[in-house]
């Protein structure tokens, strides 16, 4: 009995849980979420417990998800239940395609539609959210999101944390900083450095961390 837990009973959890029960990898998924026992289940998955819960217990599952949209908080968590001897587990959609010579990190999730393409290098605890592209020899860091529709284009570099929004584009061979967030649409033409938010067709920085 090969069962799953994840981490943050929210929307993203759920298209977490429906990637793996599309997978075929799972025989049982369930949800732990510090809003536990006020709410004891998301969508059709039951919420059995806490964070505290799931850090003492990490070691009896056969794999752990943290599913949690903040950047930061996801690659914590995932240290976190490493630490107390949890396996990490990489849940990808049937539907998305990975090249056999790309690599996906531990904690990584790639859902419905996503391309990771050849060469490419996805970190720990990062989401390759719905529809997004990920080309050739592009290395992304651990934490990273790349949010439904989003494209980078080849040998892009991106840093721990950073968030590239829906549908932005990123030329080939740009650098993107840690914990950058690229907003939504946005094509980023130059690189950026460390912190900024950027918006816009070319993106500009819209703020400074
Ligand atoms: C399955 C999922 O849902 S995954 C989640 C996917 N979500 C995303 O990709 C969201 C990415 N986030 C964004 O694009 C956000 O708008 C951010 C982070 C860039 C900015 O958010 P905030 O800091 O809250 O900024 P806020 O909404 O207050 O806007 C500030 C200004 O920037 C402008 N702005 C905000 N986002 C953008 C954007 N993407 N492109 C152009 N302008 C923008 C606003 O119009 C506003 O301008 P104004 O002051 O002239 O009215």
């Amino acid at each position: 009995m090969k069962t799953l837990a994840i981490l943050g009973a929210g929307g993203h959890g759920r298209v977490v849980a429906d990637a793996a029960e599309a997978s075929g990898q799972w025989d049982e998924i369930f949800f732990f979420d510090d809003s536990w026992p006020d709410r004891t289940c998301n969508g059709p998955w039951q919420i059995v417990g806490n964070t505290k819960q799931l850090e003492n217990d990490a070691k009896h599952y056969g794999g752990i998800v943290i599913a949690i949209g903040i950047n930061r908080i996801r690659l914590r968590l995932s240290q976190e239940m490493e630490f107390k001897g949890g396996r990490l587990a990489v849940i990808v959609h049937p539907h998305a395609t990975i090249s056999r010579h790309a690599k996906v990190g531990k904690g990584s999730v790639v859902f419905a539609g996503a391309v990771v393409n050849i060469g490419a290098t996805v970190g720990h605890a990062c989401i390759i959210n719905t529809g997004a592209t990920v080309d050739h020899d592009c290395q992304l860091a651990d934490g990273v999101h790349i949010s439904p529709g989003a494209n980078l284009a080849g040998t892009v570099n991106v840093g721990t944390c950073a968030w590239i929004g829906a549908g932005a584009a990123v030329r080939q061979q740009i650098a993107i900083g840690a914990d950058v967030v690229v907003g939504v649409g946005a094509a980023v033409v130059h690189d950026q450095p460390a912190g900024v938010t950027v918006v816009g067709n070319p993106a500009k920085v819209l703020r400074t961390s």
